[in-house]
C-alpha cells in the first residue's frame, strides 16, 4: 500500500498503541534549551529518575544570551535559567553547548549544523519551532514541559497521529524571491490556522531546487500556519548537506540507502492537498500582529474587516491603503532560527555590500550559531555589515523574542527576518514587520521597504 513520508517515519517509531488513540513513539533526538527544561529536570530529581538516553539529547543556550556581551547576564531570571541548564546537563551527563562554546547557537540552527538532525528521525524539543528540522525529512515537533520530562525519562512520547497535508509548490521563483516569501505567501493566503491537526509536507519542483537553508525557513514557519510539523522529502541536497558533519553517520552510504526509502509514494495519499504557484509572487511583508496579516509589495495595506484588524492597526500605528514602502522603519533585525544561517547572511550581505544604512536605521545582525559567525567573519560578510553601519552580534535568539537585552523600543518599527510579529514579541510596544533577509537588508539601506523583485531594483 502506498504511504506518505510522514506515515513511513511514524510507522517505524510506534512502540505501543493503535491508530485513533495516542501512540507511544520512539524519539531519536531530544534537543533542549534553557527556557523549557528547568522543571522537567526537577521532576526527574523528585522521582529519582535518570535521563534514559543522554547520548540522544543535546542542549544549547540561546533564548537568554546577551548578544553584545555574552557573559554579562544582568537579568536574574536569565542567569538562573542558564546556570540551571549548566547544572542539570552536568548532573545528567547531557552534552551542552554553553555560551562561548564553539557549538553554541539557536537550538534549531545547531541541530542541523552539527549533523544531529537527520532524515527519518523523530526529533522533539520543548520549543514550537522544532518544525524546522523537518526540512531533512524528519518528523520534528515542539513539545510541552511535561512531555520534555517524559522524553528525558523514557526516550519516548505519546502522540495522536495528525492528518497529512501536501503543499505542492509550483512555478519559477522570480528574482529576489525566497523561501521566506513562499511560506509568508502561503500563510497570507490561507491564514494562521489552516495547518492545525495536520503534518505538512512541502514538495514539487520549486522545493526540490531549494537549499537546505531555504527548506528550513519554510518548515520553521509551518507552526505559524498552525501545523506542528513541516517536512521535505530527503534527497541529494539533504545528503550533501549532511556529509562530513560532526554527528553525521560514519557509515554514510548505508545511511543514505536507508534514508532514500523515505518519500511519499503517491500524492493522492495526503488527507489534504493544496498547490501554491510562485511565478507571480512578490516580496512579502507583514503589516499587522500575526504572520497572516501580510501583503506583497504590489499591494496596499488592507481595509479593516473586523475587531482584530482594528486592534492590529491601533497597535502597529499604520492605516489601511498605505503602501508597504511607507511603513516608517527604525530598526532592522537579521537573525532568528528562521533566517540566521550562513546563506541568509550571505544574501543580506550581498544587498549591503559597498553601501551604508539609511540614517533612520539601527541594524542588528545576529548569526544563528558561533560556527556561522566564525565563517561569516572569515569570508568577509561581517566586514560588509560593519562597514554598512550594522551592529555585528554574538549568536542567540536575540530580538526574535527579546528574552534578553535585545529589545526593540516601544513604538519603534522593525523590519525583521524572524517568524512572529505578535504584540510585544520583540520588546514591549515594539512593531514588527516580517520579511526575507534580502528584503530586510535592502530596507536597511533604503530606510524603508522596497520591491526588490522589480525590474528597476539593482
Ligand atoms: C521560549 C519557547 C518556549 C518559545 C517557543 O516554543 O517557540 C520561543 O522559542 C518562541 O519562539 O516563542
Ligand atoms: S530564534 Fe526565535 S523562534 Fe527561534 S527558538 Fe529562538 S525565540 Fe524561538
Amino acid at each position: 500500500m502506498s504511504k506518505t513520508l510522514f506515515d513511513k517515519i511514524w510507522n517505524t517509531h510506534v512502540i505501543a498503541g493503535q491508530i485513533g488513540e495516542p501512540q507511544l513513539l520512539y524519539v531519536d533526538l531530544h534537543l533542549i534549551h534553557e527556557v523549557t527544561s528547568p522543571q522537567p529536570f526537577d521532576g526527574l530529581r523528585s522521582t529519582n529518575r535518570r535521563v534514559r538516553r543522554p547520548d540522544l539529547t543535546f542542549a544549547t543556550m540561546d533564548h537568554n544570551v546577551p548578544t553584545k556581551d555574552i557573559f554579562n547576564i544582568q537579568d536574574q531570571m536569565s542567569r538562573l535559567q542558564m546556570d540551571t541548564l549548566a547544572k542539570n546537563t552536568k548532573e545528567f551527563d547531557i552534552p551542552l553547548a554553553a555560551i562561548g562554546d564553539d557549538k553554541q547557537g539557536i537550538v534549531h540552527v545547531v541541530g542541523p549544523e552539527r549533523g544531529l538532525t537527520q532524515p527519518a528521525k523523530i526529533i522533539v524539543c520543548g520549543d514550537s519551532h522544532t518544525a524546522t528540522h523537518g526540512a531533512f525529512g524528519a518528523i520534528a515537533f515542539g513539545i510541552g514541559t511535561s512531555e520534555v520530562e517524559h522524553v528525558l525519562a523514557t526516550q519516548s512520547i505519546w502522540q495522536m497521529k495528525p492528518k497529512t497535508m501536501g503543499i505542492k509548490i509550483t512555478g519559477q521563483l522570480p528574482k529576489n524571491i525566497y523561501a521566506k516569501d513562499i511560506i509568508m505567501g502561503i500563510i497570507a493566503k490561507h491564514g494562521v490556522s489552516f495547518g492545525v491537526g495536520y503534518a505538512i509536507e512541502f514538495y514539487g519542483e520549486v522545493v526540490e531546487k531549494l537549499s537546505m537553508e531555504a527548506r528550513m525557513t519554510m518548515c520553521n514557519m509551518s507552526i505559524e500556519a498552525g501545523s506542528k510539523t513541516g517536512m521535505v522529502r530527503p534527497d541529494q541536497t539533504t545528503f550533501d548537506y549532511l556529509k562530513g558533519r560532526e554527528q553525521a553517520p560514519k557509515r554514510f552510504d548505508d545511511a543514505v540507502a536507508y534514508w532514500s526509502q523515505f518519500y511519499t509514494d503517491d500524492e493522492s495519499e495526503f488527507d489534504e492537498r493544496m498547490t501554491f504557484d510562485v511565478s507571480e509572487l512578490k516580496p512579502m511583508v507583514t503589516w499587522g500582529t500575526n504572520p497572516g496579516m501580510a501583503l506583497s509589495m504590489a499591494q496596499r495595506l488592507p481595509g479593516i474587516q473586523d475587531e482584530n484588524d482594528q486592534k492590529a492597526y491601533d497597535y502597529i500605528g499604520l492605516h489601511p491603503s498605505m503602501k508597504p514602502e511607507d511603513i516608517p522603519l527604525d530598526y532592522i533585525f537579521i537573525g532568528s532560527c528562521t533566517n540566521s544561517r550562513y546563506e541568509d547572511l550571505e544574501i543580506a550581505a550581498n544587498m549591503m555590500a559597498g553601501k551604508h544604512l539609511a540614517p533612520n536605521i539601527t541594524a542588528w545582525i545576529v548569526p544563528g550559531s558561533r560556527a556561522i559567525r566564525n565563517q561569516a567573519i572569515k569570508n568577509g560578510l561581517a566586514k560588509i555589515f560593519i562597514d554598512a553601519g550594522c551592529e555585528w552580534r554574538e549568536p542567540g535568539c536575540s530580538a526574535c523574542l527579546a528574552m534578553n537585552p535585545d529589545k526593540i523600543p516601544a513604538g519603534k518599527h522593525v523590519a525583521s527576518t524572524s517568524n512572529r510579529n505578535f504584540i510585544g514579541r520583540q520588546g514591549a510596544g515594539s512593531r514588527t514587520h516580517l520579511a526575507s533577509p534580502a528584503m530586510v537588508a535592502a530596507a536597511g539601506i533604503a530606510g524603508h521597504f522596497v520591491d526588490i523583485s522589480s525590474e528597476d531594483f539593482v
